[in-house]
């Protein structure tokens, strides 16, 4: 094979021809090939090279032998002071419960962890039956953040009261997360997620004016737990679906890692992803539409009809996974919205480990997150429980509907 066929730059992965063909048509001007190339064209033009170079050492394929995983992106956060040294064990030891969450929910049905827990005889303290899958990744997450060595207290979806973690492995930081959420879809195989912030500890071990019936330390956990979402230092979620993904903000920008089930790594493929200004699709369920303020229902309908700024029709895509809707509408854009209703006066999603994680990775990615009223990340919590309404996605979607609310309030006040 002549000289000719050399091509300036590419990732050669055999079976990303497409991605051949890009590069190939960019350099078109170097080589003028007519048809879509095999795959033996593509190694003898390999061999060629090999030969041409006669370092004998092959062809470097950048993106494959040295891809970012997470640990190495947080390390080089780390390095440039982005964030505190302690960020990378409490990342390593969140990404590493999140890869046995992610196996155990993908053989859920294979190894009978489908199904409620204890019979549907275990209630969490919001009401809801326990899934066999919300105790046990609770549990992994809550060992693997206290063998972290860093946490000092933990407040889970699943756990009734913020806990401490005992003082051998105790830190200064404080993790907030909803193990699996979404566990109501898992046993149709739908996508599922888990969402995690970290916060460091504020107030010391003991409070002086302790209240009656309050333990000590229950009341310094309790304070440290309810710290607003702008505190956050980090925050994520890890999808459990057609892949694996983790998402992350040391807040330096929201970055993307999909796990390579080969290397059982996290590999950085979405850095620094921006919300469209705007989107085209919007997400509420709207079996609660009759139940909405009439302000929301006008709104949706302005969408349908395409009588909203954009002057376009909108998809509605609504999946009843958070960490699923959450997702697609960082991707595509647009709004995803639980919000108050008849029957939930403060929406359904809780403030601290759903509303306050996902709205600081959404403004961190350029959009905006609100509950119709103040911003998300503003808020300081009552309750370790707490509910919020949430509205969050594009910039431009977010303020057209709090333009909307402004103006019923103002109206209402007349
Ligand atoms: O079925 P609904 O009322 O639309 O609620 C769906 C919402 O509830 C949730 O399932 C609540 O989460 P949990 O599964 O963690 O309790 C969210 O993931 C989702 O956005």
């Amino acid at each position: 094979m002549s000289s000719s066929c050399w091509i300036t730059s590419f990732h050669l992965v055999p079976s990303h021809q497409h991605t051949f063909r890009n590069v190939f048509n960019r350099n078109r001007k170097t080589r003028h090939y007519s048809h879509t190339p095999t795959r033996t064209t593509l190694m003898a033009c390999v061999a060629s090279k090999e030969d041409a170079s006669s370092n004998g050492a092959g062809l470097f394929l950048p993106s494959q032998d040295s891809p970012t995983t997470l640990t190495r992106f947080v390390l080089e956060n780390i390095r440039s002071s982005k964030a505190p040294e302690d960020i990378v064990d409490l990342i390593s030891s969140i990404q590493f419960a999140c890869k046995k969450i992610a196996s155990l929910v993908s053989r859920a049905g294979i190894t009978n962890l489908t199904g409620l827990f204890n019979e549907g005889k275990s209630i969490n303290i919001q009401g809801e039956e326990q899934k066999k899958l919300d105790i046990l990744s609770n549990q992994v997450l809550k060992n693997a953040l206290k063998y972290s060595g860093k946490m000092g207290v933990i407040a889970s979806e699943e756990e009734d009261v913020p806990v401490t973690v005992d003082e051998s492995f105790s830190g200064t930081y404080v993790a907030v997360f909803d193990p699996l959420d979404g566990s109501s879809n898992l046993d149709a195989a739908v996508a599922t997620g888990t969402i995690f912030g970290i916060f460091r500890q504020e107030v010391s071990c003991l409070i002086e004016d302790m209240a009656d019936d309050i333990e000590p330390s229950q009341l310094n956990c309790l304070a440290n737990t309810l710290q607003p979402g702008s505190r956050l230092l980090a925050a994520g979620y890890c999808m459990y679906s057609s892949s694996t993904m983790m998402v992350l903000s040391l807040g330096h920008g929201t970055h993307g890692f999909t796990l390579d089930p080969e290397v059982g790594e996290f590999v950085l493929t979405h850095p620094y992803m921006k919300i469209p200004k705007r989107g085209q699709i919007y997400s509420f369920n709207e079996a609660n539409y009759h139940q909405w303020d009439p302000i929301l229902q006008e709104y949706v309908e302005k969408l349908k009809t395409g009588n909203n700024r954009s002057g376009k029709c909108y998809s509605l895509r609504y999946i009843g996974s958070l960490v699923a809707d959450v997702h697609r509408t960082l991707l595509y854009g647009g709004v995803f919205g639980y919000p108050r209703d008849k029957k939930n006066p403060n929406g359904k999603l809780r403030l601290l480990y759903e509303c306050a994680p996902m709205s600081y990775l959404i403004e961190q990615a350029g959009g905006k997150a609100t509950n119709g009223a103040q911003r998300i990340l503003d808020i300081i919590p009552n309750t370790t429980h707490e509910r919020q309404p949430l509205i969050l996605g594009s910039e431009e979607d977010v303020d057209e509907l709090m333009q909307v609310y402004t103006k019923y309030s103002s109206q209402m006040q007349v």
